[in-house]
């Protein structure tokens, strides 16, 4: 039986790479591009086509941000497929993003500038707003709209002679000071982003716990830092030319490699030779707090549900 896989935020950058090399390791899967866009999907398949002329490529469209469209979304991959093998749960926002060069600068000078370099931390913020949902958009659009998605596909995930995997981009900027469970959206800080990929890999680890016995497994990795619209809006081109080989060595020396644990976090490096890697690290969460906040997902999703009843089998 063919190998279906699914990858959000297919249209550009890191999941665009995604797609590429996935068809490179086995020409042979069905590759599913889940993009906001229809347009940029084609587009997007057509481009992986012209590489991969005999690969089998569908496209289905999905605004992770915007709840009905994720439940239109999954009652179509429903009619579509009976299995699902491996979801890349990809698409993700920083709006409004802000460096904090002062921050740096106080880094430099307090030994904390290498640190801050691969994390992030302490250096952005973002502007984050409510979207139609009334929900705040970085928290629905990097992690409630793609855990909709998967619940609402939980039949083609869990319970099957095959196991699923789910693979979340996280990102090393996730950290628990930027999270807290009585404003788990973010909605009064300036670091929705850091939130949002915090509480991606709190839910990772209960998603774990929850269906590991139905055959459903969920991997967090960041790819590094990536020169992709999300980059560039950070920072114009330019400056990014210039930075590069400063931030090059920089993720280069910080990096070994091993293997899968639910409660680690997998990071794409690069060696001094060229050989790429990856390396696992510890995730930076309390198992109690993952649960709490699990259940408040739950009973978030309790009241999407009942909201679009309509949009229901
Ligand atoms: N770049 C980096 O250095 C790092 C990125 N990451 C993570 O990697 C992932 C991909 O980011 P990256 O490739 O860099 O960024 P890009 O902005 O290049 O790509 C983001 C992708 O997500 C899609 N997307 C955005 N919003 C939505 C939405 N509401 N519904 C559906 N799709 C949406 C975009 O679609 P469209 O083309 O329509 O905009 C695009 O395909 C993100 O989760 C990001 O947090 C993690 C660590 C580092
Ligand atoms: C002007 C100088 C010398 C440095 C500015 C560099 C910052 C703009 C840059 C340093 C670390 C970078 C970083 C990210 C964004 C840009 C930086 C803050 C991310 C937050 C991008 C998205 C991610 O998910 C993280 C993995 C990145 C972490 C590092």
């Amino acid at each position: 039986m063919e190998r279906v896989v699914l990858v959000t935020g297919a249209s550009g950058g890191v999941g665009l790479a995604l797609c590429r090399r996935l068809l490179g390791e086995d020409g042979r899967i069905h590759l599913c591009l889940a993009c906001r866009n229809a347009q940029k999907a084609e587009a997007t398949r057509d481009l992986v086509l012209q590489e991969y002329p005999a690969a089998q490529v569908s496209t289905v469209e999905v605004d992770l941000g915007n709840l009905a469209s994720v439940l239109r979304a999954a009652q179509e991959l429903r009619c579509r497929f009976q299995h699902l093998d491996f979801v890349y749960l990809n698409a993700g926002i920083m709006p409004n993003p802000h460096v904090n060069f002062k921050a740096l600068w106080k880094g430099l000078l307090t030994g904390r500038l290498l640190h801050m370099l691969t994390t992030a931390e302490g250096v952005m913020t973002q502007t984050d707003r409510l979207n139609g949902d009334g929900l705040q958009e970085v928290f629905t659009t990097n992690l409630f709209g793609h855990f909709i998605l998967i619940r609402q596909l939980e039949s083609l995930l869990c319970g099957n002679e095959k196991p699923s995997r789910l693979i979340w981009t996280s990102s090393s900027n996730a950290r628990e000071s930027a999270f807290s469970l009585s404003d788990y959206q973010h909605a009064k800080g300036q670091e929705s982003y850091s939130s949002s990929k915090y509480a991606t890999d709190l839910t990772s680890v209960v998603l774990n716990r929850k269906f590991n016995k139905q055959g459903l497994y969920s991997s967090v990795v960041c790819p590094g830092l990536v020169m992709s619209n999300m980059t560039f809006k950070i920072l114009p081109v330019f400056l990014w030319v210039l930075l590069m080989p400063i931030m090059f060595l920089v993720w280069l020396f910080k990096q070994k490699p091993e293997y899968l644990d639910p409660l680690v976090k997998y990071h794409s490096c690069t060696s001094g030779l060229g050989k790429n890697f990856v390396e696992p690290r510890k995730l930076d969460v309390d198992e109690e707090t993952a649960e709490k906040f699990y259940q408040k997902l739950l009973e978030l999703e309790g009241q999407t549900l009942e909201k679009y009843g309509d949009l229901l089998d």
